[in-house]
């Protein structure tokens, strides 16, 4: 007898594509799964938020999440979920948010302080506001070797903090995160466009992405989160 485990995912749902997340996920584990049963659920309030396995923060404009998610009370309870080592994944403006350091941020602005990394928003500046590249991701996601990515407005990783607690990085053009977490994983870049400039990275059970592969339709890059971090996780 297979005993099936239920596990909860949840897309915070501040601001941004949230919707599409949920869809792209529901589609990736339609099928092929025995062991685990899913749940996709948006997350607005901490009951919610506690209900998760893992969490995705999603686009849409970083300076809102953090402005919402102060209003609603669920700033707190995020840097909190962040400390839990559950499996968190940032795309693009949830990338920005989860990081520790922020360039080009706007005043205030608030971060989870999840991922040893800054980065800059708006990073393409605007003559390349928005693009689509077929990418290669073989080398961490086996044979997805040309992925339709998707990037709005999107931010770099721009260094990988060594030591977040060290004044080399002090500078006040640059927005630093509250929180007392420190991710203690080794940073993992995971791609870099032809240009150098890195897009995605992982530390730990915490992944961040430029992209928005919830924008595209395919579903391969939901279902190596679920295999890698969900269902690794518990
Ligand atoms: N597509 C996106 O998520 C854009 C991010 C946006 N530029 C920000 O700063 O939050």
């Amino acid at each position: 007898m297979t005993i099936t485990k239920k596990l909860t995912v949840g897309v915070l749902a501040l601001q941004g594509a949230f919707i599409e997340h949920i869809k792209h996920f529901e589609g990736a584990t339609k099928n092929g799964y025995s062991d685990f049963e899913f749940d996709f659920i948006e997350v607005r309030t901490e009951e919610q938020l506690d209900r998760c396995h893992g969490l995705v923060i999603p686009g849409g404009e970083s300076t809102s999440i953090s402005l919402i998610a102060q209003r609603t009370d669920l700033l707190g309870p995020l840097m909190h979920y962040v400390k839990s080592e559950r499996p968190i994944w940032g795309t693009c403006a949830g990338l920005i948010f989860l990081s520790t350091q922020v360039e080009n941020g706007r005043p205030g602005q608030q971060l989870l302080g999840g991922m040893n990394i800054q980065v800059k928003r708006n990073a393409f500046g605007r003559q390349l506001q928005s693009f689509q590249s077929d990418l290669d991701f073989s080398s961490f996601i086996p044979s997805v070797s040309d992925f339709p990515t998707i990037f709005i407005r999107a931010p770099v990783i721009t260094s990988v903090l060594s030591d977040i607690n060290g004044s080399e990085n002090v500078d006040n053009e640059i927005i630093h995160s509250k929180n007392d977490y420190e991710n203690k994983a080794p940073v993992q870049i995971l791609h870099q466009l032809d240009n150098g400039l890195i897009v995605a990275v992982r530390q730990g059970t915490k992944l961040g992405t430029s992209f928005h592969p919830e924008l595209s339709d395919d579903y391969r890059f939901h279902k190596w989160f679920i295999d890698e971090f969900i269902t690794k996780a518990v």
